[in-house]
């Protein structure tokens, strides 16, 4: 019988004591018993690094355990838990926690979509376990099944809503005409969104987490900066009520996609219209889905909480569990060095839909015109509705001309709105989204 005493130890240094950082502190404090007795050893917390030892969390422990001292906190630490964010120090802090030998779990996907390679490499030759299931999609355990579950498998695409602060405020405009800035305010509040909102809103955090969800689902490293990225600062309300009066939502989509001619992959986060049949459609609030479409599984779909201090820390200590699993077992860390180089292509080479809506002259042959540019360009029409324009007048009579296109190549889908945009009869662009689903 194993006694008390005889119960194995494993400390944990955590850094960052903020949204995500006392949600783990509490799991590990409160469960301490049940996870315990899971994995046969104690998850020792023994202390947290933070700017201020002296500030109010909100899940308070005990003045000792908080300190600026780094050292002091990591000294002995089996794993070490990176929960503070941004590029520095978390990057210097991981690679001297691997140099010491610690195992580490993160959830700072800005730092990993910059200079992962640089920590996967490091944390290979130390031969410690560098885990973060949190830095995508929250809760969502989709990173272990793209590593483990799909690996034998050919990923071909990859689909979804990963960042919820967008989610909810797009969401909370759609259902209660919240504006864009309390949305973002209750986001704030919730925990959801990064210290610097900037990143989620500008749609940096979908995109660092497109260049992970791409280096797992396709075995080869990408970065930050070869995501085409949009976020939804620019999104109008003609934009929504477009999107509505046509039967669809607009979400923040976050797309991976293998091509074979040019080979390579094409990575893009941009504003999306989704039919509201669709399921993405139906994801709210600040749950997160990725769908991932695989050679011989097909489609599978991953649904959950996406952002916030509970959810997020469920899936660090998943990662805690797993190591410390692995460390009692006494194997090798894991390592996620990618196995080969793909191309990171342009957005021009992917085909997609557009829906534009333009205001232009309500006269004769107008119509044709407008559709023209589109047959110039070898982009076929899917449907097209007129609806009357509020600033025509007399003088000068205007119709809202609202197209939707079959899927055409982004490049043909630009010089077709360029062309659009220089049409004597078009007064202006007012909506140009691009459109997802069937
Ligand atoms: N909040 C969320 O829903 C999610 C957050 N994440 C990631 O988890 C990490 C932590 O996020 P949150 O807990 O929301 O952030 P937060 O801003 O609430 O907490 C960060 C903590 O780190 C401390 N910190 C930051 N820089 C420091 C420094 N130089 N020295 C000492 N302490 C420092 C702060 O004082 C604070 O206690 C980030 O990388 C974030 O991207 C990942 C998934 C979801
Ligand atoms: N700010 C992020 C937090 C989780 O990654 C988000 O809103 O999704
Ligand atoms: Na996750």
């Amino acid at each position: 019988m194993t006694t008390a005493s005889d119960t194995p130890a494993l400390n944990i240094a955590l850094l960052g004591g903020g949204t995500v950082g006392s949600q783990v502190a509490r799991i590990l404090t409160e469960d301490a018993d049940a996870l315990t007795q899971r994995i046969g050893a104690k998850l020792q917390l023994t202390g947290i690094f933070v700017r201020n030892p002296q500030a109010t969390r909100d899940y308070q422990l005990p003045a000792e355990y908080y300190s600026d001292d780094i050292d002091e906190v990591m000294a002995d630490a089996d794993i070490v838990i990176e929960l503070m964010g941004g590029v520095d120090p978390a990057r210097e802090l991981i690679l001297k926690a691997i140099g010491q030998g610690s195992n580490v779990v993160t959830g700072n996907k800005a730092l990993l979509a910059t200079h992962g390679n640089e920590l996967y490499e490091a944390a290979a030759q130390a031969g410690v376990q560098l885990s973060f299931e949190a830095a995508v999609a929250g809760a969502i355990p989709i990173l272990r099944p793209l590593r483990d579950s799909l690996s034998g498998d050919r990923v071909t695409r990859i689909m979804g809503i990963v960042n919820g602060t967008t989610n909810y405020i797009l969401d909370q405009m759609d259902t209660t005409g919240a504006s864009f800035n309390d949305a973002l305010a209750e986001a704030q509040r919730l925990g959801y969104a990064e210290a610097d909102p900037t990143a989620d809103v500008g749609g940096d955090d979908a995109a660092a987490k497109a260049a992970i969800l791409a280096h797992l689902a396709f075995h080869a490293p990408f970065t930050l900066d070869q995501v085409y990225t949009e976020g939804i600062t620019q999104i109008t309300d003609l934009d929504h009520k477009a999107a509505a009066s046509a039967g669809y939502i607009i979400k923040l989509l976050a797309i991976a996609e293998q091509l074979d001619d040019p080979a390579g992959v094409v990575l893009r986060v941009h504003p999306t219209l989704l039919p509201r049949q669709h399921p993405l459609a139906a994801v709210r609030g600040a749950y997160n889905a990725v769908f991932v479409e695989a050679e011989n599984a097909g489609e599978l779909m991953f649904y959950g909480p996406g952002a916030g201090g509970a959810p997020t820390a469920s899936a660090v200590m998943g990662d805690v569990m797993s190591i410390a699993k692995r460390k009692l077992r006494g194997g090798p860390g894991r390592t996620h060095t990618a196995r080969r180089e793909l191309d990171s292509l342009e957005i021009g080479e992917t085909t997609t839909r557009y829906m534009m809506v333009v205001r232009a002259a309500d006269a004769p042959g107008v119509l044709a015109k407008v559709a023209g540019t589109f047959a110039e360009h070898n982009v076929s029409i899917k449907s097209m509705n007129q609806t009357p324009d509020e600033a025509s007048t007399e003088e000068h009579k205007t119709a809202l001309l609202s197209f939707i296109t079959h899927r055409a190549k982004e490049s043909q889908l630009a010089k077709t709105l360029e062309a659009t945009k220089t049409l004597d009869v078009v007064d202006d662009v007012l909506s140009v989204m691009r459109v997802e689903g069937k």
